[in-house]
């Protein structure tokens, strides 16, 4: 059995990452109103483009907290929260509906996303990625290091000092690999999985303008901070 040692480094992060993951939390609101009522299409699109756009916002505040980001070029900073925003969204989103709840309201949950208006072709993917995401059980921990993971991948587009996002990036990786080991000891390839789950969600953040278009609503509304962080209207 591998004894795990953390340095206090690895520590001092780890508290780090974990605290602002904390606060840094969309309120659970839209899984309480999407489980208090149906919506029409184009109230659940209203509904989507305000959770998005509270979700950057708190991506923002988090990524400030990760150690070494604002030291990062600017110009980086900016390209690496456009690069990841819409995978934080989904891995939010997977958090959400995989969260403990009351029996048969995930069920629920799942019906009304079902018919929320995104269409059928989309949905397919991207319960797959949601039942994917579930079933690994991540800790706190794990989810708040795997948000940062994604945060800080080198290779967005317009990154121009690709080495200083990789050294930051591979503390964090060294950090996830040791907290796989330490709560998942039984299974030595779930370090594997956990960022296997990361090719998936580049996969479905690559159908993502697509998913918007595909919305059964009259206007495609979004707000300033989507319209830039999403490249849309
Ligand atoms: O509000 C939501 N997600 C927020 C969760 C917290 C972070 C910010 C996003 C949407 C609901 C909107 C209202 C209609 C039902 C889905 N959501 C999604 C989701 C996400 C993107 C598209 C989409 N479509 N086109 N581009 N992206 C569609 C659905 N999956 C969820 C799984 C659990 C809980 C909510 C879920």
């Amino acid at each position: 059995k591998e004894k795990i040692e953390f340095t206090t480094e690895q520590q001092a992060l780890m508290r780090v990452i974990t605290d602002a993951y904390n606060k840094h939390q969309i309120p659970q609101d839209v899984t309480k109103k999407l489980l208090q009522d149906q919506y029409s299409t184009e109230e659940n699109f209203l509904l989507l483009t305000e959770m998005a756009t509270s979700q950057v916002q708190v991506l923002v505040e988090f990524t400030k907290n990760i150690p070494g980001f604002l030291s990062l070029d600017r110009e980086d900073q900016i390209a690496l929260l456009k690069g990841s925003a819409v995978e934080a969204m989904f891995l939010r989103s997977a958090q959400a509906l995989n969260k403990k709840m009351p029996i048969g309201h995930t069920e629920v949950l799942e019906e009304r996303i079902h018919k929320s208006g995104i269409s059928e072709e989309f949905i397919k993917p991207m319960f797959n990625f949601y039942k994917s995401i579930g079933e690994l059980h991540m800790v706190l921990e794990e989810q708040a290091l795997l948000t940062t993971i994604t945060i800080l991948t080198p290779d967005r587009p317009y990154v121009k000092d690709q080495p200083a996002v990789e050294r930051l990036q591979e503390n964090v990786l060294d950090l996830l690999r040791k907290m796989c080991v330490l709560h998942h000891p039984q299974e030595p390839q779930y370090f594997a999985r956990l960022l296997g789950r990361l090719t998936e969600l580049r996969t479905l953040s690559h159908y993502h303008a697509e998913m918007l278009a595909s919305w059964k609503v009259n206007n495609h509304k979004f707000t300033p901070l989507l319209c830039e962080i999403w490249d849309v209207q």
